[in-house]
């Protein structure tokens, strides 16, 4: 990894800082790849956690580009998503519409493992949208996610859980619906804090400069009212995979 500076161990989380957004796209790309293939030599199936965002779309760009994207068997990798905006299928502004249009559609998974959440033309509510996902995830033979990749605000906000917003403190189930979210679509459905931390690994991923002082806070520590990555650790690894302009404030 070519320019990649790891500040190891800081406060009992991995940090690797890349140079530049597209680097750090590369190196995400290159790792996940290695994350999955390892996990498929030891048994048959890989839970992944997406993200929105720019970089939690870029990456699927740099997978799709990435001659060993080949090591992977994608027919067996169930693919979740740790919040969605509650639109409807096909919407470009879904995130996952977002994550296929960047390269995900590329790969050859088996849709019947790709689990969407379900939008207002599939659900009554976002309330009913959050707990049939949450059901799917309970009925998944998984212990844990073996990966969830989450994306970072400037706010410090991770998937759909926002600094102060009421959403942050259910703890009682796995999703959750979110009105009034603070960033555009106001409804959205997001996996709480309790699923977003049931995993093996959580990567967060970020880039830029203005999201610093919620990095910084984020590794370092803060309540959930200043930032809720700092609330989520995984449950063998916590990384945070980070540019140069996002590692100012470390
Ligand atoms: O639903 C959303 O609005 C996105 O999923 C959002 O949570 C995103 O992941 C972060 O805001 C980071 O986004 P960028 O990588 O674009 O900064």
């Amino acid at each position: 990894m070519t320019g990649a500076n790891d500040l190891s161990q800081v406060h009992e989380v991995d940090v690797v800082v890349h140079p530049g957004k597209q680097e750090l796209s590369d190196a995400i790309a290159a790792r996940l790849v290695t994350a999955i293939a390892d996990v498929q030599a030891q048994r048959d199936i890989v839970h992944l956690s997406l993200t929105g965002g720019s970089l939690g779309s870029d990456l699927w760009a740099s997978v799709a580009a990435l001659p060993a994207r080949t090591a992977v068997d994608w027919s067996r990798v169930e693919l979740w998503w740790g919040d969605e905006r509650y639109l409807p299928a096909g919407d470009p502004d879904r995130n996952d519409v977002q994550n296929d249009a960047a390269g995900l559609a590329t790969l050859p998974l088996d849709p019947a493992r790709v689990h969407r959440v379900a939008g207002p033309d599939a659900s009554e509510s976002a309330e009913a949208s959050a707990e049939a996902y949450g059901d799917d995830v309970r009925a998944s033979d998984t212990d844990a996610f073996d990966v969830m990749i989450l994306g970072v605000g400037p706010d410090g906000h991770i998937a759909s859980l926002f600094p102060g917003h009421p959403a942050q403190q259910t703890s009682d189930a796995l999703a959750v619906a979110v009105h009034d979210s603070p960033k555009p679509p106001p409804d959205r459905v997001s996996l709480t804090f309790g699923a977003l931390g049931h995993a093996r690994e959580v990567w967060f991923i970020v880039a830029g400069a203005d999201k610093a002082e919620a990095v910084a806070r984020g590794i370092h520590g803060a309540p959930p009212e200043l930032n809720s990555a700092a609330q989520v650790k995984g449950r063998e690894r916590t990384l945070w995979l980070i540019d140069q302009d996002a590692a100012q404030a470390l």
